[in-house]
């Protein structure tokens, strides 16, 4: 009977750490590894309610060999007494369910997001294996191990808040931030901010009970911040199973028809626009993103999830037919599409990792957190993307949309850069490269 290892795997409760998770899952079952994948019940509804509408067999059939469980809401807001009871309680109940018979094992590893700090204790006191999971880059990763030597520095204080007012390096290597860039401090409300900073050092202690420490990024692309973190294993670009489209873990349905569409365009021709899953944009501002996309001429495919904007939309005269909006896209299958010119991006780590993999353009417009570091890196260090800047009322306005859309698509050395990061990210990726290598290690040490 062949042996099978069970890992049981935490992602904070949001899409941008669902999905790369998820494709870390697809990965390790297709290496004879049983998964069990525990969100948040609503969370858990959702993902349910899209597998089973959705039109790709490979992603249902991954219900079978990915088991999705869900845990109760809001376990970051409790104390770490109920968090590690609750731990202990959902281990042993998986464990009480596994079929010996089939050769499945109980669960010895967990891979936790490093946000999700309440399971690094108990998981420990468990005697399970830990690795974490870093959904941010090399460079914000860096940063947040950073928080003990600012805080002893005086640069910060326990809290978070800024006590200096200057650039800083945190290597000689990497670029300079702003101490007011941190990633708790670019937020759009002050309690998410709180709950940012504490994460984040949180992230300090928990790693030092972590057997791996696995980031979504590749060693070519970060090498200073890889020369900083060389414990890291870096395993980007993730791909879900064998296969661009077969990603299970969408929150929205995702809404394929929009690659008919891109079929009847021609190649290079399309604006793709896509802000993640939690941006959300104000009526002035969501009013210029339109007027700039139709002053382009161009064809567009715009994502405006549901609960994106809160205004009323209206859109310029005969702005719909010149493009696509969807509510949700097949983001991966979109940008693999050769009539598929720039993407507009929020500069999330995922999408940024899509963009350089498929060696599409990019336009930043960040909204908060690490897409300001992500948008830096962007458009200063790979010079794969230009910046959206913002005018004296804080809009991008449509003008800046339009004249930054035409330069970035007139740009011959963004295109030869692009080019050369999807050939560096595909190597890694792919059988015998860095991050390749480091998966394959990972998976045979979790069947010792
Ligand atoms: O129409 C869409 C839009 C997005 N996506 C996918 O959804 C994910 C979005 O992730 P990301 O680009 O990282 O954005 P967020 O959802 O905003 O992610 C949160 O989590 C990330 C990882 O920590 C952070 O980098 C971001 O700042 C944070 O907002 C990606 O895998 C995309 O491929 C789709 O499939 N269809």
């Amino acid at each position: 009977m062949v042996r099978q290892p069970h890992v049981l795997v935490l992602p904070w409760p949001a899409q941008g750490h669902v999905m790369p998770l998820m494709q870390v899952s697809q990965q390790i079952v297709d290496n004879g590894v049983k998964v069990t994948f525990a969100i948040t019940e609503s969370i858990h509804s959702q993902v349910l309610a899209n597998l089973s509408s959705s039109s790709k067999e490979g992603v249902r059939n991954d219900l079978n060999r990915i088991r999705l469980v869900s845990r109760p809401e809001g376990l970051e807001y409790q104390n770490q007494e109920r968090a590690s009871d609750y731990f202990e309680e959902l281990v042993r109940k998986i464990n009480d369910e596994i079929d010996g018979d089939n050769g499945e094992e109980k669960v010895s590893c967990v891979i936790a997001d490093a946000t999700v700090y309440w399971a690094y204790e108990p998981a420990k006191k468990l005697g399970l294996k830990i690795a974490m999971f870093c959904p941010t880059s090399l460079a914000v990763t860096a940063m947040t191990l950073h928080i003990p030597k600012l805080i002893e520095m005086g640069i910060i204080d326990e809290n978070g808040t800024p006590l200096k007012h200057e650039m800083i390096k945190i290597s000689p290597a990497l670029p300079e931030i702003s101490i007011h860039d941190f990633l708790w401090l670019r937020t759009y409300d002050q309690g998410m901010g709180k709950l940012l900073f504490h994460v984040s050092f949180s992230i300090n202690k928990s790693i030092k009970t972590a057997d791996w420490v696995l980031c979504n990024s590749f060693d070519k692309l970060e090498p200073a911040a890889y020369d900083m973190l060389p414990y890291i294993q870096t395993i980007g670009p993730l791909v879900a199973s064998s296969e661009v489209n077969q990603t299970m873990g969408q929150f929205w349905a995702e809404d394929s028809t929009c690659l008919t569409w891109l079929d009847s365009q021609p190649v290079n021709s399309v604006i793709y626009i896509a802000f993640g899953s939690i941006t959300t944009l104000k009526r002035d501002q969501f009013s210029e993103l339109v007027h700039g996309l139709d002053l382009t001429g161009r064809q567009y495919l715009l994502v405006i999830r549901s609960d994106m904007t809160n205004a009323s939309i209206t859109y310029p005269g005969g702005f719909t037919e010149k493009g696509r909006i969807v509510n949700w896209a097949p983001q991966r299958e979109v940008l693999a599409h050769p009539s598929v010119a720039c993407f507009m991006t929020h500069c999330g780590w995922n999408s940024t990792m899509d963009g350089l993999r498929f060696g599409i353009p990019l336009l930043c417009w960040p909204y908060f957190a690490d897409q300001i570091h992500n948008s830096t890196y962007v458009s200063d260090e790979w010079k794969t993307g230009l910046r959206l800047n913002k005018d004296g009322n804080g809009i991008v306005s449509r003008n800046e949309i339009k004249s930054k859309v035409e330069e970035l698509i007139a740009d011959e050395g963004i295109k030869t850069r692009v080019a050369e990061m999807k050939k560096l990210s595909m190597e890694s990726a792919s059988k015998g490269g860095s991050s390749s290598k480091n998966f394959y290690n990972f998976v045979e040490a979790l069947k010792c």
